[in-house]
């Protein structure tokens, strides 16, 4: 055993304290060895220096007889830069309305990690692809653990278990076992034949809006239908949003999105706002609880019914929505998912899958009517593989549709609905680059500006889905692309979002040519939780000719 001192790079040489050393330790045991005595999250990035010049071998470390420095990545440690804000407001002014923009320019000021401060509430962005994988991990380091400082802390619920509870918690356990298995590749299959029946329902109203030579919304209408096939697919309940153009919609989605801005709004806030009586707080609190109670009377409804328990994975496949599945599934112990639980984590499937796949279908029909060329090579596409107005959309028909899938990962990779999932630093650390990061620092890897980061991607402005065949993009690091996040708490409804755009999708394009309407740019709304087209006007014309099948 051997004794040296060693402190941080960039430290005073004062705070050099004794580590005892293996004298066995090769050069990786050592960084290691040294990582876990400094809380370093990545230990092959760890170097040492004495005074007068780098100590590249353990023997030179062994044989030093001064403090040695541990430099990262070749760097001294820092505090995460950030701007300076005003007294109270803090960053609030740099960061909002343009959000998406500002924070694009911090980055370009300040690195792949900064910090800002908002209403007293300190949160870090990161666009960094390493960093966001290590930030998502469920490590020692870091967990999702909703603190005050947390975008998510206004609507925390611990009994919903998933989106708005914290990982390491009973509940989160019981009810990611439950929930995924009605969410997995084979489950979402045998949704498709609903899935499609809810795109031709809307067709009565696309087809009454061409005959009156209207140009239309695109969110509203993306979010009609969107929340029409996670209403009948999660909940079990017919929403009746394309009775006529204008049906209003039902008072649950209403209510979940009315939730959603009200959260933004209050916890863009602080604290002491939330807490008020009236206002805002007020109408979020009320908000919540009349989901509830509608989706409790649905849970009633289903159980009406008297159904026959089955195990996890025979539950997903023959259950007809997830209400009903939740209600038999049975897990090895005879268990099942508890009331509470399962109608907390209902509502928040229900609104994590509408308004995310609702963004998505707007994003890709701006997709489609800005970026030259695209519907044309989709249509295409169809064509080549013999799809028509009668084709039954299966899970094998579109993944046939390769091109149809670069559009929809370059579309998530320009307009991602999703763009801040937080985690919790566990405890005091220093991260790759250097940056040293406190205990209960919240980090979000900003995935607008991961999925845009010009380090990471070539051109990224530049809207091209032939990109998904370079051997750049096949070979980017696991977390450059992470439209649902990474990890253990990411999305679990994400094959259900792939399978409901592309069978979507195609049926709309097949029917209608698309054209945009109004001029000028497109906004997104800053004060939602998801980043969604305000002002996205279409037209869609019933086609009457299609293109012949492409020669062999
Ligand atoms: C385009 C569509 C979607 C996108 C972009 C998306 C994105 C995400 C992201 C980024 C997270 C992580 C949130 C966080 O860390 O705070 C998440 C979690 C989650 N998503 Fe999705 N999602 C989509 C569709 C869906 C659908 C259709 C469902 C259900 C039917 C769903 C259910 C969930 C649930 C339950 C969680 C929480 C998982 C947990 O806490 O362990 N999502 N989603």
């Amino acid at each position: 055993m051997v004794v040296k001192e060693f402190y941080l790079l960039g430290e005073p040489v004062s705070t050099a304290r004794n580590v005892e050393l293996d004298d066995k330790l090769d050069f990786e045991g050592l960084q290691h060895w040294i990582a876990g005595q400094f809380a370093i999250v990545e230990p092959n990035g760890i170097g040492f220096q004495s005074s007068s010049s780098d100590l590249p071998s353990v023997s030179d470390v062994y044989s030093a007889t001064e403090p040695i420095a541990i430099s990262i990545d070749g760097k001294a440690v820092r505090e995460v830069p950030g701007p300076k804000g005003l007294p109270f407001v803090g960053n609030y002014f740099e960061v909002y309305p343009d959000h998406l923009g500002n924070h694009q320019r911090l980055f370009d000021q300040y690195g792949p990690i900064f910090q800002t401060t908002n209403m007293g509430r300190t949160i870090y962005h990161t666009n960094d692809p390493q960093l966001s994988a290590i930030v998502f991990a469920e490590s020692d380091f870091f967990t999702k653990k909703i603190i005050e400082a947390h975008p998510l802390y206004p609507i925390k619920n611990q009994e919903a278990g998933v989106f708005l509870g914290d990982t390491d918690t009973p509940e989160w356990r019981t009810v990611h076992k439950f929930l995924p298995p009605a969410l997995g590749p084979k489950a979402v299959r045998h949704y498709a034949p609903t899935m499609q029946a809810t795109v031709e329902d809307a067709f009565n109203v696309f087809d009454q809006l061409d005959e009156a030579g209207e140009a239309w919304n695109v969110y509203q209408y993306m979010l009609k239908l969107g929340s029409q096939a996670v209403g009948k697919l999660v909940l079990g309940i017919d929403f009746k949003h394309f009775t006529s153009p204008d049906a209003p919609p039902h008072e649950l989605v209403y209510r979940i999105a009315e939730s959603l801005t009200l959260n933004k709004k209050v916890s863009a806030r602080g604290d002491w706002y939330a807490k008020l009586p009236f206002g805002d707080p007020k109408k979020l609190r009320d908000a919540r609880w009349r989901i509830i109670e509608m989706v409790n009377e649905s849970i009633a409804n289903s159980e009406k019914g008297g159904v026959e328990d089955l195990p996890l994975q025979d539950a997903a496949l023959k259950a007809s929505n997830m209400i009903d599945y939740a209600i038999r599934a049975t897990d090895n112990k005879g268990e099942k998912l508890p009331k509470t639980s399962l109608m907390q984590a209902l509502v928040v499937a229900t609104g994590a899958g509408f308004t995310t796949t609702s963004s998505l279908l707007s994003w890709l029909i701006y997709s489609l009517v800005n970026y030259d060329g695209m519907q044309e090579r989709l249509l295409q596409e169809l064509i080549d593989n013999d799809i028509d107005a009668d084709t039954l959309i299966t899970a094998d028909i579109t993944d046939k549709l390769t091109f149809l899938d670069k559009f929809i990962k370059e579309t998530q990779r320009r307009h991602n609905p999703s763009y801040q999932p937080a985690r919790t630093a566990k405890v005091s650390m220093i991260l790759p680059g250097g940056y040293k990061l406190p205990a209960d620092a919240v980090v979000i890897p900003a995935l607008h500006h991961v999925h845009n980061n010009p380090a990471v991607w070539d051109n990224p402005a530049r809207f091209e889905p032939d990109r998904w065949d370079t051997d750049a993009v096949r070979n980017r690091h696991k977390a450059a692309y992470i439209p649902f996040a990474t990890g253990p708490r990411m999305c679990i409804g994400f094959n259900f979002a792939l399978q409901e755009v592309k069978v979507f999708l195609p049926k709309l394009l097949y029917r209608y040519k698309f054209t945009r309407e109004n001029d000028g740019p497109v906004e997104y709304d800053p004060m939602f939780q998801l980043i969604r087209p305000n002002n996205l006007y279409v037209r869609a014309e019933r086609r009457q000719k299609w293109p012949p099948k492409s020669e062999a």
